[in-house]
């Protein structure tokens, strides 16, 4: 039909919807290669991406903190390319890779181009065109988990995200000094320039320090995550205490702005206060973090878990109004 012609009738009677507006723009991004911008306002908990993985491994086993041998690694990730269709394999070859001068002569540029932009998914190794051209911050924006059961990569925001401004997520654990994180980064084959690491020299300090105490407390408090309450008066005074410092760690966590930990930061809370029977402040950290966690993955056992924490820590505060206000 010419351009020009009227509509038909059931064209008018029934409106083709373009669909939702394009949540992400690809575009250059200085110093950075390509990287993906938004495309307007998102608020927290937006979803971003949703991608099926192009290529999945099983990676070979190593010892922890290894790197997985290349060999292997080309021989599998090749043999899954050549079952991809020609747009997709030629979408994977114009994906960007880091490859050491050594490598660049021997090394299956593939197996390269895999290593530079896949994702642990699941006890997999998965490769995600799309999401690969989101660029690394140390105070990224967004977060990203893998759903077995979608068989997707959900990449979402976590803070509010203004239209044109660029997604980051994070390629490393985060809780690591500016030092520590940039030998980590170096793999990746940049020196990482993100606003967390160019702060000035006194606020780099204060990060990196942050960053360290957040580290250990969150190792600290780990065994102690129990429900039972405390029984010895030492060991309720040891609650007491663990009460008063899971919110200034949950404070500090924000301050840091690790988004990605604030959830994890406000079980801690949570369970602290619940140890010392306070149930208001247990129920409220409960609840603040099973929203984070359900906004992560509404299904997973780390968001079912603060599910049953709010339930039962409600019920708890509950009774105690009750027995409160009947005496
Ligand atoms: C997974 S890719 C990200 C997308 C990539 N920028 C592109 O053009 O396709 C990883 C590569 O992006 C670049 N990159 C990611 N984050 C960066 C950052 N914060 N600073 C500089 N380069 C970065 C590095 O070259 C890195 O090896």
């Amino acid at each position: 039909t010419p351009a020009t012609s009227k509509p038909a009738l059931w064209q008018l009677q029934y409106p083709i919807c373009p669909g939702p507006p394009g949540v992400y723009i690809v575009a250059p991004s200085a110093g950075k290669g390509l990287g993906v911008f938004a495309a307007h306002d998102l608020e927290i908990g937006d979803i971003v991406m949703r991608e099926t993985p192009v290529i999945k491994i099983v990676p070979p086993k190593v010892a922890k903190g290894r790197p997985y041998p290349m060999s292997i690694v080309s021989k599998l990730v090749r043999e899954e390319f050549e079952a991809l269709s020609p747009d997709a394999q030629e979408e994977v070859l114009s994906l960007t890779y880091h490859a050491s001068s050594a490598e660049k002569t021997n090394t299956d540029a593939l197996g390269i181009i895999f290593r530079t932009n896949a994702y642990n998914t699941g006890d997999k190794v998965g490769l995600f065109p799309k999401i690969a051209r989101i660029n690394h911050a140390c105070r990224p924006n967004t977060s990203y988990y893998w759903s077995e059961k979608l068989n997707k990569r959900i990449v979402y925001a976590t803070r509010k995200i203004k239209a044109g401004e660029e997604f980051f997520v994070s390629y490393i654990s985060l809780l690591l000094t500016q030092e520590e994180r940039q030998k980590q980064l170096d793999r990746y084959g940049f020196t990482c320039h993100c606003e967390a690491c160019t702060q000035e020299r006194e606020a780099q300090q204060a990060s990196d320090n942050r960053r360290t105490i957040i580290k250990k407390a969150f190792a600290n408090f780990e065994p102690q995550l129990i429900l039972e309450p405390p029984r010895s008066s030492k060991a309720k005074e040891q609650a007491r205490k663990n009460a008063k410092a899971s919110v200034q760690l949950a404070e500090l966590v924000q301050e840091e702005g690790l988004a990605d930990y604030y959830a994890k930061a406000y079980r801690i809370a949570a369970i602290s206060h619940a140890r010392v029977e306070d149930w208001q402040p247990a129920a409220i950290w409960a609840n603040r973090g099973y929203e984070l966690r359900y906004m992560e993955d509404p299904q997973s056992p780390n968001t079912l878990e603060l599910y049953q924490l709010t339930s039962t820590f409600i019920s708890n505060w509950e009774s105690e109004l009750r027995s409160r206000f009947s005496t």
